[in-house]
């Protein structure tokens, strides 16, 4: 399978040109970074470390995906909504880890998936996905009365967005179990005088700092006794193993917009 890697110098990109160039029937056919990137023109198994590819990294996407069977896309979620629509155009696999997209994105981004075989999670790792699953159990078994859930995540300090996509994913398996919108009982931050919890809300907190790769913890917490379900990422290798094996499982399969919960046969 012939995959393009976009945002190819980021921290990603690189992390995935070497998972994809150590996958067996896959390879890079393309790397590509902003109009004006100082890397445009570099060898792409020469920046990820991996020795030369023969793939220039480019500034025009359009080639790229022309000779492309899927796409790698960790990169902001305004780019990864134009190349939403280039793989719908192509009418190739778009797998996105992009993180912090808005409504109006992940509405494009639907649009897309029309005609484009779209993957889209906020973590590409077996274990967070395994844990979405247990968090929504939990959440399932225990009362909203007696339990309390709070999301706690931790990331390196060149973050952008918050809650991390995986905070947001694990808060939302946490309202699936207790059958609720999440976006009417979750509450983002808290300063000054809050009053009590109100019962029933998913609370989120962020921490920011030195090089996390990616803690989330989901904490149930009762009347003298708590519960806490967390993941670790120790390596950037997960989030990108995981991606190409997205990118493999989608190649041929009908546009649609899937997640590693289906990847993984997770789907509850
Ligand atoms: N779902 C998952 O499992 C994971 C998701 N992520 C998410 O992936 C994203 C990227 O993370 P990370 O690699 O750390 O970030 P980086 O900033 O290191 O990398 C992003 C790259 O994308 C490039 N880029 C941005 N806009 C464009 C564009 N229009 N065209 C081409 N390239 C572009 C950036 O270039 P420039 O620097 O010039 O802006 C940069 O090189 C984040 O949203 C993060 O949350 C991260 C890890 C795992
Ligand atoms: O920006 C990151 O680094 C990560 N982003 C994803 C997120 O927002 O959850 C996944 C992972 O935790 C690393």
């Amino acid at each position: 399978m012939g995959l393009v890697v976009v945002g190819a110098a980021g921290r990603m990109g690189r992390t995935l040109i070497r998972a994809v160039h150590e996958t067996p029937g896959a390879a890079i056919v393309g790397a590509v970074e902003r109009e004006g990137s100082p890397f445009v023109g570099q060898d792409a198994g020469e920046l990820a470390g991996v020795g030369r590819l023969g793939v220039a990294i480019a500034d025009d996407p359009l080639p790229a995906f022309a000779k492309a069977d899927g796409v790698l896309d960790f990169t902001a979620p305004a780019a990864t909504v134009v190349f939403a629509g280039y793989a719908a155009q192509a009418r190739i696999a778009h797998i996105i880890g992009t993180t912090g997209c808005s409504e109006a994105d992940d509405a494009a981004i639907a649009a897309a998936a029309r005609h484009a075989t779209i993957v889209k999670s906020g973590n590409m790792s077996l274990g967070v996905n395994l844990l979405a699953v247990l968090v929504e159990q939990a959440a399932r078994a225990l009362d909203a009365a007696d339990f309390d859930i709070e999301v706690l995540e931790m990331h390196h300090r060149h973050k952008v967005d918050a809650p991390s996509g995986t905070a947001l994913l694990l808060g939302e398996a946490a309202a699936t179990g207790r059958q609720v919108p999440l976006a009417d009982n979750s509450v983002r931050s808290r300063d000054g005088h809050t009053g009590p919890r109100p019962e029933g809300t998913i609370g989120f907190a962020t921490l920011r700092g030195g090089s996390v790769v990616g803690d989330h913890s989901v904490i149930l917490a009762g009347a003298g006794e708590r519960i806490v379900l967390s993941h670790h990422a120790e390596d950037r290798a997960l989030f990108a193993r995981g991606a190409v094996k997205a990118a493999l499982w989608a190649h041929g399969r009908k546009p649609g917009l899937y997640s590693m919960r289906d990847v993984l046969g997770l789907s509850t």
